[in-house]
């Protein structure tokens, strides 16, 4: 059996997020084909803890989202501590029901509860819709439909499902002030053998710099010169030194793709405390971005030339 972690309790859309995982033809594998036990988690960090103390086999957490980017409790989480890898990832629409007791009118709302990052994505919708509602923040989605249920708060955004859990109804659906909002979800697990370069992979990494000129030109332009694609930078604080952060880099290609392999040693010499994160497969109908170049022809002019070819 493999156990899986998840940001819960159940109809969260990281719940969602791992059936899908589960039943994908291509990630399931990962799961062993057997029985998978999902184990509920209050955040990222917590459910990143038990992968790290082997409680469980992997984690399924929330990674980057459309709208509000980065899911930083994630990305900090792998930053430190024992290293942990990526071996799989899946994209969810992310459209919110708000959702009541049955009963509630819009203006019976004054507190409603749900995840930051779904706060940030239903702000202006509250303000037009619910004219009496405070915004406030708990662990998940459906923590908020918990809550509802529980009366500690009126309404909650979260998915359809964490409504139906709950016996709560929707007030409205297909909410979300951006549209088109989607996160992306990855499964975590201890090191192991990254799953086999597929040709549409996405490869992560973590480094740091040291205070000097250019260090961080000269790190990226390791990537610049062999075409690598970036899909994803940013830095955080290391919060080990005061103002000094680390960089959070995704490219596209796999480890098993000779140019990224070229371009991962040379970062290693050019920055500190590389982490590599893992090598996976871009989800199902995601935009990959430019593979690696394989340098074929080059490669053959080469060998060729060992040959004693006259090209
Ligand atoms: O609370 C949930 O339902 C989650 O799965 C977490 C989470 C997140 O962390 O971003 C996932 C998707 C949405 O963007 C909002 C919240």
């Amino acid at each position: 059996m493999t156990t899986v972690a998840y940001l819960g309790p159940p109809g969260t859309f990281n719940d969602a997020a791992l059936q899908r995982l589960r039943t994908d033809a291509r990630t399931a594998p990962l799961f062993g084909g057997a029985h998978t036990d999902a184990v509920p988690a209050v955040t990222p960090d917590e459910a990143l803890a038990m992968v790290r103390a082997g409680t469980v086999d992997y984690a399924c957490v929330p990674f980057e989202n459309s709208v509000d980017g980065t899911i930083n409790p994630t990305s900090d989480t792998l930053a430190v501590g024992s290293r942990l890898q990526i071996f799989a990832e899946t994209e969810l629409d992310v459209v919110f029901s708000i959702l009541v007791r049955p009963g509630t009118t819009a203006e019976d709302v004054k507190v409603l509860r749900t995840h930051p990052v779904a706060a940030a994505q239903v702000r202006r919708w509250v303000g037009e819709n619910l004219p009496n509602a405070r915004i406030e923040t708990t662990s998940s989605t459906a923590a908020g439909a918990q809550e509802v249920a529980g009366g500690s708060a009126d309404a909650t955004a979260a998915p359809a499902r964490a409504g139906e859990i709950n016996g709560l109804v929707p007030l409205a659906e297909n909410v979300a002030d951006v549209g088109g909002a989607r996160t992306r979800f990855v499964l975590v697990g201890r090191p192991a053998p990254p799953t086999p370069r597929t040709g549409r992979d996405r490869t992560c990494v973590i480094f740091g710099l040291p205070h000097q000129p250019n260090s961080l030109v000269q790190a990226l332009t390791e990537l610049s010169i062999r075409d690598i694609d970036l899909t994803r930078i940013g830095s955080r604080p290391t919060r080990v030194e005061r103002f000094t952060y680390l960089f959070h880099v995704d490219l596209v290609g796999h480890i098993d793709d000779p140019v990224v392999a070229e371009a991962l040693v040379a970062l290693r010499h050019r920055t500190e405390d590389l982490r590599y994160l893992g090598s996976w497969p871009v989800a199902d109908g995601e935009e990959a971005g430019s593979p690696p170049p394989d340098h074929a022809d080059e490669k053959a002019w080469l060998e060729g030339l060992r040959r004693g070819d006259d090209v």
